[in-house]
């Protein structure tokens, strides 16, 4: 039995406290709104965020955040992206030397281009940073649906404890070394998920959103080994695994708010809409920041950006991508003739 301390009471923050409670842990969840605590405290039910998982009495909530870091085995970050700065900084005078943080969050900070464990790691040079991603909404973790997940460490030590503190009949978790590419495929699969659900919003089909999840793999494996990742990771849970139930899922934040977009909402509409955080807005331009960086070509990336932030049209950017140069499907591979007859 561990003590558990989580940083945010959203959506995926309750539904690991339910997880972590069922496996035995004492867990206390910190929310940066009283109102929040006092609901939950009351309600033992997040109504709006994750309606219908019962919370245990045991759980603890708290709106003092030293409550949920003092001597406790370790720490979930699952706080939004664009909170975990400023929530690693409100945290650091609290963490004591070599304590675990584990961050659940998917982004990357759109000033700096850092990933979430680079930005908490600064603000808090004392810690053991991990990650845990994979594809897991909340609503079926919350469920005990079976879910798949993966622990990223600096070292095997944390990993293998973290995988054991979260694994369950019902939450398998797999150990990697990899940090960079879990979190790369966590927080670029978001912006293919808005072009998925934009394509759903204007009626296109399954063949659509099969091409979109595709190309869009291929997009962030393209990048993520250039910045480091491992392509093994793009091909597993964290990469396509995580796209996939994205791209699809009805449980899906990032698809929901394209699908409205697709619909003719504007961004802001959709993201007011959906009420949870939309984390492929955000990555949205980090990516193609990053694209233009590491000299990486990211055609869907590129018109989700013109889509959310230049007034293109969805289907004028559909539309774009499907008459884009003609091209071999995998560059690389060798042809046995090399004549072309396609003049
Ligand atoms: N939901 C899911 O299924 C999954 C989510 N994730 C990732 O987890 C992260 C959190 O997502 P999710 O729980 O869905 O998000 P939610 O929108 O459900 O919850 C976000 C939480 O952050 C709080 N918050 C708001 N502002 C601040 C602030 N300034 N500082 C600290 N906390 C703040 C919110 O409080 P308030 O309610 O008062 O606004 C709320 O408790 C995201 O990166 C997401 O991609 C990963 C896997 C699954
Ligand atoms: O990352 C997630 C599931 O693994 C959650 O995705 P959404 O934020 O699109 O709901």
């Amino acid at each position: 039995m561990a003590k558990v301390g989580i940083m945010g009471a959203g959506s995926w923050g309750t539904a690991i406290s339910w997880l972590l409670t069922n496996n035995g842990h004492e867990v206390t969840v910190w929310s940066i709104d009283a109102r929040e605590v006092e609901m939950l405290d009351q309600e033992r039910e997040h109504k709006t965020k994750l309606p219908g998982v019962r919370l245990q009495d045991t759980i603890r909530f708290t709106n003092v955040i030293d409550q949920a870091i003092q001597g406790r085995d370790f720490v979930v970050l699952a706080v939004p992206s664009p909170f975990t700065r400023s929530t690693a900084q409100k945290m650091r005078p609290y963490v004591s030397d070599r304590q675990i943080l584990v961050n659940v969050a998917k982004g990357i900070e759109e000033t700096t281009l850092m990933t979430l464990s680079e930005q908490i790691e600064e603000e808090i040079p004392q810690a053991d940073v991990a990650v845990l991603s994979g594809p897991s909404h909340a609503e079926e973790v919350g469920k005990g649906l079976p879910t798949t997940c993966v622990v990223g460490a600096r070292t095997r030590k944390t990993a293998e404890y973290l995988q054991k503190a979260f694994m369950s009949e019902v939450f398998r978790v797999y150990t990697s070394p990899d940090i960079r590419g879990i979190e790369l495929g966590g927080s670029l699969k978001n912006v293919i998920a808005l072009a998925a659900g934009i394509a759903d919003g204007l009626g296109y089909g399954d063949n659509t959103k099969a091409a979109l999840i595709t190309r869009g793999i291929a997009e962030i494996a393209r990048l993520g080994v250039r910045m480091g990742g491992k392509i093994e990771t793009f091909t597993g849970l964290t990469g396509i695994g995580d796209l996939i139930v994205t791209c699809a899922s009805v449980h899906s934040r990032n698809r929901r708010a394209g699908y409205l977009i697709g619909q003719g909402r504007t961004m802001q509409e959709a993201m007011d809409e959906v009420k949870m955080v939309v984390e492929g807005v955000y990555s949205a331009k980090a990516a193609k920041r990053l694209a233009l960086q590491y000299q990486v070509s990211m055609p869907i990336v590129e018109q989700v950006n013109a889509v959310l932030f230049e007034g293109k049209s969805a289907a004028e950017a559909v539309k774009e991508l499907m008459l884009r140069d003609r091209k071999d499907e995998h560059g690389a591979l060798p042809w046995d003739n090399e004549v072309s007859d396609t003049k």
